[in-house]
């Protein structure tokens, strides 16, 4: 479904059927259709009901998620949407009302459904098209973080035919504003010293062999990414307690120490830090883990881990636990 999300002063929010008169209003206008592939010019009034019934079909679905962008008084100032591609990506499409050109609205709006879609959907690589005599959009997708690929052939229901389009591209790095928190940041670059991050993780195992992965949710660095329940370790603190507290906080569950047994670890330079990634393994009996930070849950058979984008430093530990735990032959399934 989709969702209600805030984008600096703008809400973004499905449409409903109620938008229609200004949704035309907006979007009849040639100014405005000519740079959106889809659109016939004129737009016909009946048109645009059938469009908002689609997509509310396609959200339910979950084939694509259109927002409307309105204002503070809920005014409906433009769209933006996304459609999911085949191969764990989405196209992002916009368009906002020739009155309201020149604010940030289109930059601020993409900026941030980009940003939900990594962090919630299943995709890793956003996509985009802007017509080539369509500067100001490519200017919107390059201040995002997207870059251009090369160019392409699409076809423009209002122009008639063909038109050459940039084809942009941006994947979960390009847009995230380095925030990874134990990176450092250019900020303490000179006395601050190299500083030694301790995190423990844990690989948490069903009845039926599946590992147990949460993905980091927005808001948070590396949001989007699947990793093993965990945290860092405070000062002081005892590994194995660290990983209790963790998977108490962050996933409900009381697990004894003994169940907890030493894995493997990754030791690896992040930024200008270095990171200890201590790797427990454990059974989980009867307890159901719960998101109590909203991050998403799934359990993946040991031979599909390696299908989720991780860490960079979580690279070598499915194939770790593949070869410790079998494959389980099963479907990935949420708790
Ligand atoms: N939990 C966990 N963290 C990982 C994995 N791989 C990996 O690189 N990390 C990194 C991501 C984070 O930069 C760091 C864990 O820090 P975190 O921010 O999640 O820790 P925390 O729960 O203590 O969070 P906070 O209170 O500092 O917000 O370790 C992994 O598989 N699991």
């Amino acid at each position: 479904m989709t969702p209600d999300l805030q984008a600096g002063p703008y809400r973004l929010r499905a449409l409903a059927p109620s938008d229609a008169d200004r949704l035309h209003a907006l979007i009849n206008d040639w100014s405005v259709v000519r740079m959106l592939s889809r659109p016939p010019f004129p737009y016909p009034r009946d048109l645009t009901d059938e469009w908002i019934a689609e997509t509310v079909r396609a959200s339910t679905a979950g084939s694509a998620f259109h927002f409307a962008i309105t204002d503070p008084d809920d005014r409906l100032l433009g769209c933006v949407g996304l459609r999911i591609l085949p191969g764990r990506a989405a196209s992002v499409g916009y368009w906002i009302g020739r009155s309201h050109w020149g604010q940030g609205i289109a930059t601020t709006c993409a900026r941030r459904i980009a940003s939900w879609a990594l962090a919630t959907l299943p995709i890793d690589t956003l996509r985009a098209w802007a017509a080539i005599d369509n500067p100001a959009s490519a200017a919107v997708l390059r201040k995002i973080g997207f870059h251009e690929t090369g160019k392409d052939m699409q076809r423009f229901a209002s122009r008639g035919g063909e038109h050459q389009v940039g084809v942009f591209e941006a994947k979960r790095a390009d847009l995230a504003p380095n925030t990874e928190s134990i990176a450092g940041s250019d900020e303490d670059r000179a006395p601050v010293p190299k500083r030694l991050i301790m995190v423990v993780a844990a690989a948490l195992v069903d009845a039926r062999g599946r590992v147990l992965l949460a993905r980091r949710p927005e808001g948070k660095p590396l949001a989007g990414l699947w990793e093993f329940p965990g945290g860092k370790v405070e000062p002081g603190e005892e590994p194995v307690a660290a990983l209790r507290r963790e998977l108490a906080e962050e996933l409900g569950l009381d697990m004894a120490r003994t169940c907890l047994a030493p894995l493997t670890f990754v030791s690896t330079p992040v930024g200008r830090n270095d990171l200890l990634l201590m790797l427990y393994v454990g059974r989980i009996g009867r307890q159901a883990p719960v998101g109590h930070e909203g991050q998403a849950l799934l359990w993946a058979p040991p031979e599909g881990l390696r299908d989720y984008d991780m860490p960079e430093p979580d690279r070598p530990l499915p194939p770790l636990l593949l070869d410790l735990l079998g494959p389980a032959g099963l479907p990935a399934e949420t708790p």
